[in-house]
C-alpha cells in the first residue's frame, strides 16, 4: 500500500500529466497531525490574484464527463445531481485503473467524521441539538434503495457491480453512503459554461432559484480546507477550465483556505465533520414549532379559533418547523430572533377581532415591534428549550475539554469534544438571547410606566400593528 505522501505525489503527477496548470508556489501537504488530512498550503509567497491552479473542464469528475450516461442513458432523467453523481462515481470507481480518475479515488477519504457515521452514543452527547433531525440517514437509505438499487438490478453488467445477495446489497448502502457524504463535503456546483438560462415560448427566461446545478468534483480546488474566515483563495469557472486564486497575499508557509460558508457548527460537524473556533460566530439554536406551542399554550395565548388562525399563517409562510436564533455580537434581538417567530407570538397575542382585520387585509404583525408580553412569551420559549438539553451551560463550561486536550488517536473522545462544543455554543447563544429579552422587557416597563400609552419596542410613535 502507497503512504499518504506517495498518493498525493501520484495525484498532482496525474492532474499535471492531464493539463492542469499548477503554480509552484503551492504544495499539497499532509495535515494529519492537525487533525485536517490533506491540505493545500503556501511554499513561497503568493500575491493577491495570483493563480494557484487551473482544472480543465475536461477533468471534473461529473455525469456530463464519464461515459456512463451513453452507456444507460435514460436513467439520468429520473435523477437528480446528487444520485447522478453517485452513480457515476460507484461506475468510476468499479473500473479502477480503467477510471480517468482512478489516482483521484486513491486519495478521497474511505472513512469520515461526519454525523452520519457517528455512533448513537456519540450523538447523545449533542442532547437537544435540532441538527440530530438533519442527519437523514434513514431518508438517504430510502431514496438509494428507491432509486439506485433498482438501476443496479437492471444495468449491473453496465455497472460491473455485484447486486445479488444481501450481503452484496448492504456493502453497496454503505458505498452509497459514503460517496454521498464525499459528495458532501467535496463536491461543488458547476456552473455552466454558456451561463445561460432556459427561454420558455414567450421569451421569459428562466431564473427558477431551485433548478439545480449539476454536481461535480473538481480535483485538488476539494483539497483546500477552511476555516471561516481565514478564507483566502477562491474558485472561478472559466470557458475550459476552472481556476483557483489567491483572495489576498498569502506568505510562504500558510495554508490556503477555501469558504465552506458561514456555517454554525453544527452543521459544519454533519456535513463535514470537523469544527474549529472560528465557526462559533456563525452558531444558531432552532426553537421548534411544538416547543413555541406548548409555551404559548401554557401562557394562554389565543385559545380561541386557534386552527383558522395558524391555517392563515401558515398561509403567510410564519409557520416553520424551527425558529432559529443566531448568535451576534453584540446580540441583537431584531438581528438575531426569527422575525417570523416575532410575527408568530405577535399575531396570536392579537384579540380576535384584531386577527380578523389584519386577516382581511392580508397583513402580519411588524416583526421589528415586540410587545412586553411577546418578549416575555419568546423567553419562556427560549427558557423551555435551554431545559431541553440534559445539562446546562455552567455544567458544560465546568469541565469542558478543549479539541487539543484530547488523544488524536482517540475518535471517541474527540467525537464527544466535538459535540460538547457545539452544545455549549448553542446554549451560549440561548443565554445571550434570555438577556437581551430580559433586557427589552425591563426597558419597556420604565417605557410603559412613564406612557401607558405604549407597550411596544421600535421607533414608531403610533402603535402599529400591520405592516
Ligand atoms: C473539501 S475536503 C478538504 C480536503 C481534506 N482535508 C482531505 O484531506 O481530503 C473537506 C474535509 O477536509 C477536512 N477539513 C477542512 N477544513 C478543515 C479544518 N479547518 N480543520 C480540520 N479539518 C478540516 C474535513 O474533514 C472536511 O470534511
Amino acid at each position: 500500500m502507497m503512504d499518504v505522501d506517495s498518493l498525493s505525489q501520484s495525484f498532482m503527477a496525474w492532474l499535471s500529466n492531464s493539463g492542469a496548470e499548477i503554480s509552484e508556489k503551492i504544495q499539497l501537504t499532509d495535515l494529519r497531525e492537525k487533525r485536517a488530512g490533506r491540505g493545500v498550503v503556501a511554499i513561497k509567497d503568493i500575491e493577491e490574484d495570483e493563480l494557484l491552479f487551473r482544472i480543465p473542464r475536461s477533468l471534473i469528475l461529473s455525469v456530463e464527463n464519464s461515459d456512463l450516461p451513453s452507456k444507460i442513458p435514460t436513467v439520468f432523467a429520473d435523477l437528480d445531481p446528487w444520485l447522478s453523481l453517485i452513480l457515476v462515481m460507484l461506475y468510476e470507481y468499479e473500473k479502477g485503473k480503467d477510471s480517468k480518475w482512478d489516482a483521484y479515488f486513491d486519495i478521497l477519504p474511505k472513512e469520515f467524521n461526519t454525523l452520519m457515521f457517528w455512533g448513537q452514543d456519540e450523538l447523545a452527547e449533542l442532547q437537544a441539538s435540532a441538527v440530530l433531525e438533519k442527519i437523514g440517514k434513514e431518508e438517504a437509505d430510502y431514496t438509494f434503495q428507491e432509486k439506485l438499487l433498482p438501476i443496479i438490478a437492471e444495468y449491473g453488467d453496465v455497472l460491473d457491480i455485484d447486486h445479488t445477495d444481501e450481503a452484496d446489497v448492504q456493502v453497496l448502502l454503505k458505498r452509497m453512503h459514503t460517496l454521498a457524504s464525499t459528495i458532501m463535503a467535496y463536491a461543488f456546483d458547476i456552473e455552466p459554461v454558456d451561463g445561460k438560462k432556459d427561454v420558455d415560448e414567450e421569451g421569459y427566461v428562466s431564473e427558477d432559484e431551485d433548478e439545480a446545478l449539476p454536481k461535480g468534483m473538481v480535483p485538488l480546488a476539494d483539497m483546500l480546507n477552511a476555516d471561516a474566515d481565514r478564507n483566502n483563495a477562491r474558485l472561478f469557472y472559466e470557458v475550459d477550465s476552472l481556476t483557483m486564486k489567491a483572495l489576498k497575499p498569502i506568505k510562504a508557509g500558510e495554508e490556503i483556505f477555501n469558504d465552506y460558508g458561514p456555517l454554525p457548527r453544527s452543521d459544519l460537524l454533519r456535513r463535514y465533520g470537523y469544527i474549529t473556533d472560528n465557526y462559533a460566530q456563525y452558531d444558531v439554536v432552532e426553537i421548534s414549532f411544538d416547543t413555541a406551542a406548548v409555551v404559548m399554550e401554557k401562557s394562554g395565548v389565543s385559545s380561541s379559533g386557534l386552527h383558522s388562525k395558524i391555517d392563515y399563517l401558515e398561509s403567510q409562510g410564519v409557520i416553520e418547523d424551527g425558529y432559529i436564533i443566531s448568535n451576534g455580537s453584540p446580540f441583537d434581538i431584531q438581528e438575531s430572533i426569527a422575525p417570523e417567530l416575532i410575527v408568530l407570538v405577535e399575531a396570536l397575542l392579537l384579540t380576535d377581532g384584531e386577527f380578523d382585520r389584519m386577516a382581511k387585509r392580508e397583513k402580519l404583525p411588524n416583526p421589528e415591534k415586540i410587545s412586553t408580553k411577546g418578549a416575555r412569551i419568546i423567553r419562556e420559549m427560549v427558557v423551555a428549550r435551554m431545559k431541553e438539553y440534559a445539562t446546562t451551560l455552567d455544567q458544560d463550561i465546568a469541565n469542558s475539554p478543549t479539541l487539543d486536550m484530547v488523544d488524536s488517536e482517540n475518535i471517541r473522545q474527540h467525537r464527544y469534544a466535538m459535540a460538547k462544543l457545539v452544545r455549549i455554543g448553542e446554549k451560549k447563544v440561548l443565554k445571550a438571547a434570555f438577556e437581551a429579552l430580559a433586557r427589552l422587557i425591563e426597558k419597556l416597563g420604565t417605557k410603559n410606566k412613564a406612557s401607558p400609552a405604549g407597550d411596544a419596542a421600535g421607533p414608531a410613535k403610533k402603535r402599529q400593528r400591520t405592516q
